[in-house]
């Protein structure tokens, strides 16, 4: 039993509403944006059109998804590394998820929806009319975070382009309460190995992120109404060249109701790159250009570190 542990640490909270690229309350949030990211790898961003109704609707259209028999589960496929239907592991029994790349775009879910539901119904209709916005909307908000994060450091330059050859996924997970003798760590420590994660869970909680490496302190996650946690990982700290923290998360479980969260994840298409700017005689050089799939290829292929050693051993110079 790993118990859930907590700090007085208050995670930092951003609000990203009504703000224009260009303006100085747009720059002023760049820079705080930039330095959660850094000092602690997370934030909970505020972000408007979310609302708890919105956040009821999509939570509640979750649930019917796995109730589905595990053959329909099973037609949730991809041929990229932990994409389509993961679950139940040895490590982690608790967990299931599904996937749908770029949920952003209308068709991807109904495809997703047809795939699952094969003679339309509500269960279908609720989850493709709910999660599609919800999916658009929390693009809009990375979108934000990355033009920011550009900004912030000068190399705003590169963002349309780095932007573009990004691909989203978006993960929809169900963390079952442990039965007696089981484990009730939903997953285990590690950091994200896509370049950013954005969050959101139901009203049960569980979400934890080491916030103090040396002194093993945790900190649960409690989400405000409209809010989501934003949070960096290991390609974003190599492009960073180390500057951005990969923080390690957990969730554990507590109580006996299912638990579900929802995670949009962006890949690169191709190689991450540290820019110039991130190199000088006092910043050497921290990581090789790297293919972002091929990582993931490798590291799926040989999981033996959960955290951001496994970046550092694939290419870390
Ligand atoms: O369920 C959560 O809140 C976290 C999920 C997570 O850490 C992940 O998918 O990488
Ligand atoms: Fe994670």
């Amino acid at each position: 039993m790993v118990s859930s542990s907590s700090s007085d640490f208050k995670v930092p909270v951003i609000n990203m509403e009504d703000l224009k690229p260009g303006t100085e309350s747009w720059e002023a949030t760049s820079h705080k944006v930039r330095r959660a990211l850094e000092e602690y790898g997370f934030f909970m961003a505020v972000f408007g059109g979310f609302s708890q109704e919105m956040k009821k609707q999509v939570f509640d259209a979750l649930k019917p998804l796995f109730h589905l028999p595990m053959e329909t589960k099973m037609k949730n496929t991809s041929d990229k590394p932990f994409h389509g239907y993961q679950g139940p592991f040895t490590i982690s029994p608790l967990y299931e998820s599904f996937s749908i790349e770029c949920a952003q775009t209308y068709h991807n879910v109904q495809t997703f929806s047809n795939l699952m539901w094969p003679s339309p119904g509500d269960d279908h209709q609720n989850f493709t009319k709910t999660i599609h916005p919800y999916a658009r909307l929390v693009s809009q908000l990375e979108n934000m975070v990355m033009k920011m994060v550009f900004e912030s450091y000068g190399v705003g330059k590169y963002y349309e382009s780095f932007h573009e050859s990004m691909t989203s996924l978006l993960k929809v997970i169900k963390y079952r309460p442990p039965k007696a003798n089981e484990t009730n760590l939903g997953a285990a420590v590690h950091t994200d190995k896509p370049f950013l994660t954005i969050l959101n869970q139901n009203q049960v909680g569980g979400l934890e992120v080491l916030i103090n490496d040396a002194a093993d302190e945790w900190v649960k996650v409690e989400l405000f109404p409209s809010s989501f946690v934003v949070m960096a990982t290991d390609p974003f700290m190599a492009w960073s060249n180390g500057r951005v923290r990969s923080p390690p998360h957990r969730v554990i479980m507590t109580g006996q109701e299912d638990r579900y969260s929802i995670a949009l994840s962006t890949f690169k298409n191709g190689v991450v790159e540290i820019p110039e700017e991130f190199i000088d005689d006092e910043h050497p050089r921290r990581f090789k250009p790297f293919d972002h799939f091929k990582f993931l290829e490798s590291f799926a292929k040989n999981p033996v570190y959960l955290d951001e050693r496994s970046l550092i051993s694939y290419c870390g110079v």
